[in-house]
């Protein structure tokens, strides 16, 4: 490992302990959270790995909850993550994009003392699977309303400020697991050779303007105004424009480029998607609350995305984030469209 940036890089697990003692009444629980997500990206990272030769590749047959056709990936890393984290116990419910309705996680004495919930996108981009493209994981992880009784809908159902940790896995040419605790963005990558993840990428912050946008063009004609002149303004001979236009279908990997790059992703509403596609509580808020902690802003073109009380499991919304002045800049578009 002589080619790491430095000598002995932390790994992601001394990190997470070392953090630990950031939360002064901490009882290590969401430290062993943490590495039951850890263990589960590594497993889900072999399998897409060698997607092509193994029976990973291809749709199951089904559909989910939100109307798309699952994919063989999608269920693998659902079962793989949901495994992990009902093993441990270290969680008392856990909610899934490939889930109708949240799992209880019931313990081994039937007492389960957990007081997290976690919430997960477990396979983001699945439209790349088949096609080697870069694909992800993301989770938002809460404690608990209350620790009466078992775990409630409203566990799941608070706005993404109540967050107390999220990330993003991104499974691409080297694979990285991106976290915050709330403070602050720390990236580590997998040493494929040992298995570990290290610190590579320590207190991430987006730059505060960028050059990148990243949206789907294809649906231009159904995008309302503001959206439409925004587009324009980042194509138009100007000062530092025209931008480059960079979408590649996985919001992941799309972020993950804009964060360290600086850029602008948007998935806004459009004619037959008044909502927009992508959902609030397992890929908007967690995406939302790691743009905020490196310095970025997250909105649906009038409201602070973290701020948002949801009310249903599968809520989708409108979502712009990314480098601060790039987000004021659609907001203002959005706000002054005619
Ligand atoms: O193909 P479209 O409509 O541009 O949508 C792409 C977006 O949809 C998603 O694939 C939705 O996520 P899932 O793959 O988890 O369903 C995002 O990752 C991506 O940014
Ligand atoms: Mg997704
Ligand atoms: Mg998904």
């Amino acid at each position: 490992m002589t080619n790491t940036k430095t000598k002995n890089p932390q790994t992601l697990g001394e990190f997470i302990i070392e953090k630990q003692a950031d939360f002064q009444y901490s009882s290590g629980e969401l430290s062993r959270l943490l590495s039951s997500i850890k263990l589960a990206a590594k497993v889900v990272n072999q399998q897409v790995n060698k997607a092509g030769l193994v029976d990973i590749v291809g749709a199951m047959g089904n559909h989910n909850i939100q109307g798309e056709e699952q994919q063989k990936l999608d269920v693998f890393a659902n079962e793989t993550f949901i495994a992990a984290l009902n093993n441990r116990e270290v969680v008392c419910g856990i909610a899934s994009e490939e889930n109708e309705d949240y799992i209880k996680v019931h313990a081994k004495d039937n007492v389960n003392l957990s007081k997290y919930v976690v919430l997960i996108d477990p396979l983001d981009g699945s439209s790349n699977i088949d096609v080697n493209v870069n694909v992800g994981t993301i989770f938002s992880i809460y404690r608990r309303t209350s620790l009466e009784g078992s775990v409630q809908a409203e566990d799941f159902l608070q706005p993404g400020k109540n967050q107390v940790a999220a990330g993003y896995i991104v499974y691409g040419s080297s694979t990285m697991l991106v976290y915050t605790t709330g403070n602050g963005v720390n990236g580590f990558t997998l040493d494929p050779s040992l298995g570990t993840f290290y610190l590579s990428h320590p207190n991430i912050q987006i730059p505060k303007n960028g050059k990148i946008y990243s949206i789907n063009e294809g649906n231009y004609i159904k995008f309302p105004q503001g959206i439409k002149k925004y587009i324009k303004y980042c194509q138009e001979e100007n000062e530092d424009r025209p931008y480059t236009s960079r979408y590649i279908g996985s919001l992941v990997a799309d972020f993950h480029r804009n964060l360290l790059k600086g850029g602008i992703y948007i998935y806004p509403s459009y004619s037959n998607a008044p909502k927009g596609k992508l959902r609030l509580l397992y890929e908007c808020n967690p995406i939302a609350l790691l743009t905020e902690q490196a310095g970025g802003k997250a909105s649906n073109g009038f409201h602070r995305i973290l701020d948002i009380t949801p009310s249903e499991l599968h809520e989708r919304t409108p979502f712009i984030c990314g480098s601060k002045e790039m987000v004021e800049k659609v907001e203002y578009f959005i706000k002054n469209a005619k």
